[in-house]
């Protein structure tokens, strides 16, 4: 058991609070989505409004990444969200940073530097270990307990993330705890169930196909997007130059080995997709499984209309639905039809997980909602369907034996 918000003792204590607003950053340097923002704002009003002192931890993009930027903009967007004051410091954990946050007083936040602009920040640790990083050690100097509201960056062993439980009182917020207590309890679903992994993490899919067919969680596995498109190679069609070029130098064609062992030892549960659509004359043009390889060895974007309507009728006897990343190139219009289509389908399941990050964003920019839960994570909600065991939360978790010995 994690300790949570209603645990804490808020009142005057000085709180480290770790969340996950990453974003996508448009080319003005503005935030091209605030979803993560809004989404931690019960948990940053929670804590103020019960008289905290609040020093927010964050990280944005990955170092040498056009959105690895500093935190000004999004202190300032969650001042807005807040409706009252959010401060911001430059600064993570020197003098100035804990003199800035000894210096709070009740009901008072501040969003501190990017955790990535220092170095320690990027490298994955053993909690004790991460405890004596600079960033651990400077700042919990000031700080009374640590909350931990970043279930999307929780598949990180990083200091911010696993190191504070170590040396401070830590309490999981109200993302977290939503996000442990849905994707902790798939198996408690109602079935039948079906998972749809499409995108381009196909190492993380297939995890998570094996995971869920050898557990059998799953009633019927539908791949799509680059996922599928590995699955059709594994079942021996020829997709042609392009999409087999794609799978190669994205490092994924040892991948397609394990699609095949999954395929004979689950291959009735996988669904692969009936037909592809292609771009030939800058227009859509969709092809069925036997009419590959396209002649021009055009890349396979999209499912094609078959398939959509093959996963629209598995998705009608479904009770509930966890989807994955996208089914084809949705970034471009001409190949959203079977994103669009198959999201759609899953709004009227009874229960519908979609796995966050880029996936969501694209679901809010594609005008399509209406999901029971959509989280916040991607990384980790990959790696949580999987039952794999999420470092920051075995963190929190140990924070908890530790302080009850
Ligand atoms: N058939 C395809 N060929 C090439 N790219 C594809 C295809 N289908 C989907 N994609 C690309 O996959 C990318 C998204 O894949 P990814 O697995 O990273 O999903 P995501 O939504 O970013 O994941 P997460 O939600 O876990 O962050 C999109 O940019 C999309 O264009
Ligand atoms: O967007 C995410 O998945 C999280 O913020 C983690 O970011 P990372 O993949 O750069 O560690």
């Amino acid at each position: 058991m994690i300790e949570t918000l209603d645990d804490l003792d808020v009142e005057g204590t000085t709180v480290g609070v770790r969340v996950d607003i990453n974003s996508p950053i448009g080319d003005d340097g503005s935030l091209a989505d605030d979803a993560r923002l809004q989404a931690h704002v019960d948990t940053l009003s929670e804590l103020l409004d019960r008289g905290g002192r609040v020093a927010v931890l964050a990280h944005q993009g990955r170092p040498g990444s056009d959105d690895f930027t500093g935190l000004e903009t999004h202190a300032a967007h969650l001042s807005d969200l807040l409706e009252r004051p959010v401060g911001y410091a430059d600064v993570t954990f020197s003098d100035a940073a804990r003199e800035t946050v000894s210096s709070l007083e009740n009901g008072e936040c501040v969003v501190l530097e990017n955790t990535r602009f220092y170095s320690e920040e990027y490298m994955e640790f053993e909690p004790e270990r991460a405890a004596q990083t600079h960033l651990v050690e400077g700042l919990s100097t000031v700080l009374d307990a640590y909350v931990n509201d970043a279930f999307a960056a929780a598949h990180r062993s990083q200091p911010s993330l696993v190191g504070f439980p170590a040396v401070l009182p830590s309490y999981a917020g109200r993302v977290m705890e939503a996000e442990l207590d849905v994707l902790g309890s798939i198996e408690e679903t109602t079935e039948p169930r079906v998972y749809m992994l499409g995108g381009a993490k196909v190492s993380d899919s297939i995890d998570v196909a094996w995971s869920v067919l050898e557990k059998d969680l799953a009633d019927h596995v539908l791949t799509a997007g680059v996922v599928g498109n590995v699955f059709l190679i594994a079942d021996g069609v020829d997709l042609g130059d392009e999409s087999s070029d794609f799978i190669y130098d994205q490092g994924y064609w040892d991948e397609i080995d394990r699609a095949r062992d999954l395929l004979d030892a689950y291959g009735e549960r996988i669904a692969l997709p009936r037909d592809v659509a292609i771009s030939r004359d800058e227009q859509r043009y969709e092809l069925g499984i036997n009419a590959l390889p396209p002649q021009d060895d055009e890349g396979a974007l999209d499912i094609g209309s078959s398939t959509l309507a093959y996963y629209e009728r598995l998705l009608e006897d479904a009770e509930t639905v966890i989807l994955n990343g996208p089914a084809g190139v949705f970034e471009d219009d001409q190949f959203q039809t079977g994103t669009r289509g198959v999201y759609e389908a899953a709004t009227d399941v009874e229960t519908s997980i979609v796995g966050g990050g880029d996936t969501a964003s694209a679901l809010r920019s594609l005008g399509i909602d209406g999901f029971s839960h959509v989280s916040t994570g991607g990384g980790a909600a990959l790696r949580m369907l999987t039952a794999e065991p999420l470092p920051a939360v075995s963190a929190l978790e140990n924070s908890r034996e530790r302080a009850s010995e």
